[in-house]
């Protein structure tokens, strides 16, 4: 039986104290006024117990962690026909590089990426009633959770910055990948980012991936052969040109997001949260990455 409070205690004692602890990204105004000194890590066992440690139940804004919930959302809407208008390749670029869009033919080469991330907004304003409304019940639901919440500012800051999110969205406009208005598509993406959760709230949104399609409640949202697959993007893709480090380093599927949180699981076994809001060069969280390595090589559990 392995001791996961003194686990999670020591990587909090060991990474809070470093002094290198990145960069807290700025590109998005309203996300550089978070503390970058903060650290917390939360593990969730499936069908067991719970643990945490530091700022575990302090919200953060998940970014880009909310592209593996609405790539959720439109394939338990869409199925298999996702695939016509995205790709299941790693990019090796950053993730918000445009070029291979324009050499591809307006096909993103994963969901997980912004301008994949574009397409699925896309076909989530288009199947959704109240789309930013529809979706954000779908992520209470995940997480039995009915206080997350979009934040508004965020979602505004990064409106008025987003000159790469436009970039791509008239270019995926340009191709006829995307089918409904470039702002209306925008508006729906920069809200999803703008998601704020506690690490405590992510690893209970992201249980479903773990637990074959179920949620904690067991109900059952998403099917097996669909959490498998999004399994395999999040390895091969959650962490744009470092997901092969991330495979290398940590050995589970998992997502990053520019606010500093990291969610990563294990199929059938937990799911781990981590947030820490320095960045490193590849935009993924600097201590983030190192704590989920220490985990993983101490409890000798990967998927490896
Ligand atoms: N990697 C991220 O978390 C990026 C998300 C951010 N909202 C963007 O589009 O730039």
């Amino acid at each position: 039986m392995q001791d996961y409070q003194s686990i999670l205690n020591d990587i909090y004692n060991k990474l809070s104290k470093k002094e290198d602890k990145g960069t807290v990204a700025s590109y998005i105004p309203e996300l550089k006024h978070v503390d970058r000194n903060a650290f917390g890590i939360h593990l969730q066992v499936i069908g067991d117990k719970t643990y945490g440690a530091g700022q575990y139940a302090e919200k953060f804004s998940i970014q880009s962690i909310s592209k593996v919930l609405t790539l959720a959302k439109a394939i338990s809407i869409e199925g298999h026909n996702l695939w016509e208008r995205v790709d299941v390749e790693p990019s090796g670029n950053p993730f918000n590089y445009l070029s291979l869009l324009e050499q591809e033919n307006g096909i993103p080469r994963n969901p997980l990426i912004n301008t994949g991330a574009l397409v699925i907004a896309d076909i989530l304003v288009s199947q959704l009633e109240n789309p930013k409304q529809d979706f954000l019940n779908f992520v209470r639901q995940l997480a039995n959770d009915d206080s997350i919440n979009y934040n508004e500012k965020v979602a505004k800051s990064e409106k008025e910055t987003g000159y790469r999110n436009y970039a791509g969205a008239n270019l995926l406009k340009s191709f006829g990948n995307l089918k409904n208005d470039v702002d209306e598509v925008l508006d729906f993406y920069f809200h999803q980012c703008s998601i704020e959760m506690t690490c405590e709230q992510l690893t209970k949104t992201l249980y479903v991936f773990a637990n074959k399609g179920a949620c904690m409640l067991e109900k059952v949202h998403l099917k097996k052969s669909q959490t498998k697959r999004i399994n395999a993007i999040m390895l091969t893709c959650g962490f744009y040109d470092e997901a092969g480090e991330f495979a290398f380093e940590v050995g589970l599927p998992g997502k990053s997001g520019v606010g500093g949180g990291i969610v990563a699981l294990l199929p059938k076994e937990f799911v781990i949260s981590v947030w820490s809001p320095g960045l490193n060069a590849k935009g993924n969280s600097k201590l983030g990455m190192q704590a989920l390595e220490i985990f993983t090589t101490k409890t000798n559990l990967s998927i490896f």
